[in-house]
């Protein structure tokens, strides 16, 4: 591998595809990094400070694509906050996913970490929903962004895309019982130190606590699949079914929301951890820019050397108001025969995508995942890979589940593309992180919305299958716009 230092740049395509896979990777040389432990600090108030004075490179040398934001929580787990760009790894077409681990490879293999292992520089990013970004698809009559004045707004993923990660310039994380620490990354030991310190000046001046607000209220919202629509595209789905083309199809709505004030989401994340305690929480974004966030349930794969954890979760079934409905909700969660087979195919599902890869597989019984507004059936299936594998190899073999796509996956990725009259974007992707060893862990980007400085638009979907029924289907699609649209109320 080229070792040389100095400004290196990788591009073009990648051999065998005619896709451009690989557009660009710049890294300034040899990666060093740098870091000392905190006291406890606010994540949210990390992800909201002013860094103009504080990194001279974050702020002024950078242009405004390299002013990342960026934060992940996992539940029980890692909570990360990043700022800035050490390195950037983008992709586009099938290839996308070894094109992302060939390029951070290249940044990781030069990387001279100097502190704890919990404190090591990590890739933070995810995926496009499709291989190929939004703004490349040829059927754009819905994917003009002037369209976002008019009443009906498409999802703006133009900052997105199909896949992307950076290595943060500058970045805290907290552990269970390994403390939290501070990590600069620069091209020599002496500039990442330099910056370590500048940062540890500036996080002493941020408060402790970030008071985490009210939302920024609702102006007004609009849908982009009126009630009709949806029974439409659902009665065409439950056609293919009965034809035998099709056994499972996830449909998904978009939710516009005009905001009555500008939204901050390192407030309104902070709020949907209190609301929902066991939920990853993510933000994927840049300062001036679009945000894609969300508090998503659901695990892809958290990958720990050979061992791999992930999860079935699919059917669906709301909260009661009391004990006793609550209750009921859950026995026709276990009992019902759609739901069983929804839920099963997902099982099958991961357990024929992970059995290639594994030398043996765990699939637990079936158990109920309550959440503030809905509940699910769960799976949880664990494994041990088969030899050393990295966990980007994990998320492309399950990506998409039928949690969130569908069986056989090529004719319900043609339902999605031809029913659905919105751009999933990164709704319903892979989004973590990933280490230089190839350990990592991602969720499914659920529950999720982007942000403009004062709109949101949300993402719910559900799983149709035969004897699926739409209006009970809308109704599971309202509850999940909740978590996020109570937060903006
Ligand atoms: C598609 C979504 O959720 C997925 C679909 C589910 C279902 O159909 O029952 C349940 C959980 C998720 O896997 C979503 O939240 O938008």
């Amino acid at each position: 591998m080229d070792r040389t230092s100095g400004k290196r740049e990788v591009e073009g395509r990648l051999a065998g595809t005619d896709t451009a896979a690989t557009r660009s990777v710049t890294v300034d040389g040899e990666l060093v990094s740098r870091s000392r432990e905190l006291e406890d600090v606010s994540f949210g108030a990390i992800a909201a400070a002013d860094v103009d004075g504080v990194d001279a490179d974050t702020a002024a040398e950078a242009n405004q694509t390299d002013r990342a934001r960026i934060q992940w929580a996992a539940p029980d787990g890692l909570e990360l906050v990043g700022r800035g760009v050490a390195a950037r790894f983008v992709a586009t077409g099938p290839e996308r996913f070894a094109a992302i681990r060939r390029q951070a490879s290249r940044a990781f293999d030069g990387l001279e970490h100097d502190g704890p292992e919990v404190a090591r520089p990590r890739a933070v990013g995810g995926f496009a929903f499709h291989d190929y970004h939004a703004a490349d698809r040829t059927d754009s009559d819905d994917s003009d962004s002037t369209a976002r004045s008019t009443p009906n707004p498409q999802p703006n993923w133009d900052d997105f895309d199909a896949a992307s990660f950076v290595i943060p310039r500058v970045f805290v994380v907290r552990s269970d019982g390994e403390g939290t620490w501070l990590t600069a990354v620069g091209t020599d030991a002496g500039e990442a130190t330099a910056r370590l310190e500048r940062w540890h000046d500036r996080i002493a001046d941020l408060p402790a606590m970030q008071p985490s607000g009210a939302g920024p209220g609702v102006a007004a919202t609009h849908r982009t699949t009126a009630p009709e629509e949806w029974r439409t595209g659902i009665e065409a789905a439950l056609e293919r079914i009965a034809d035998g083309r099709l056994t499972k199809v996830v449909l998904a709505q978009a939710l516009s929301v005009a905001l009555e004030g500008p939204i901050d989401v390192g407030a309104t994340l902070e709020r949907l951890r209190r609301e929902y305690p066991n939920c990853y929480r993510f933000r994927i974004g840049r300062e001036g820019g679009v945000t894609f966030f969300g508090a998503p349930p659901e695990r892809l794969v958290a990958k720990r050397g050979p061992r791999v954890a992930t999860e079935a979760l699919a059917g669906s079934a709301p909260r009661g108001e009391t004990p006793d409905e609550d209750q009921q909700h859950a026995d026709r969660l276990l009992e019902s025969d759609k739901l069983r087979r929804e839920h099963e195919l997902v099982v099958d599902a991961i357990r024929d995508q992970l059995a290639p890869l594994a030398r043996d597989l765990e699939i637990d019984g079936r158990t109920i995942r309550k959440l503030a507004t809905i509940q699910h059936l769960r799976t949880p299936i664990e494994a041990t890979l088969d030899g050393d594998r990295h966990v980007l190899e994990i998320v492309e073999a399950l990506h998409p589940t039928p949690a969130v796509g569908g069986m056989p996956p090529d004719a319900a990725w043609e339902t999605i593309r031809e029913t659905e009259p919105f751009d999933r974007g990164w709704y319903a992707a892979p989004v973590g992180w990933f280490d230089a060893d190839g350990d990592g862990e991602f969720a499914v980007g659920l529950r999720s919305g982007i942000a403009t400085d004062e709109a949101v638009t949300l993402f719910a979907g559900s799983g149709i299958v035969a004897d699926s029924d739409p209006d009970e289907e809308w109704e599971e699609v309202q509850l999940k716009f909740r978590p996020i649209l109570d937060e903006l109320r």
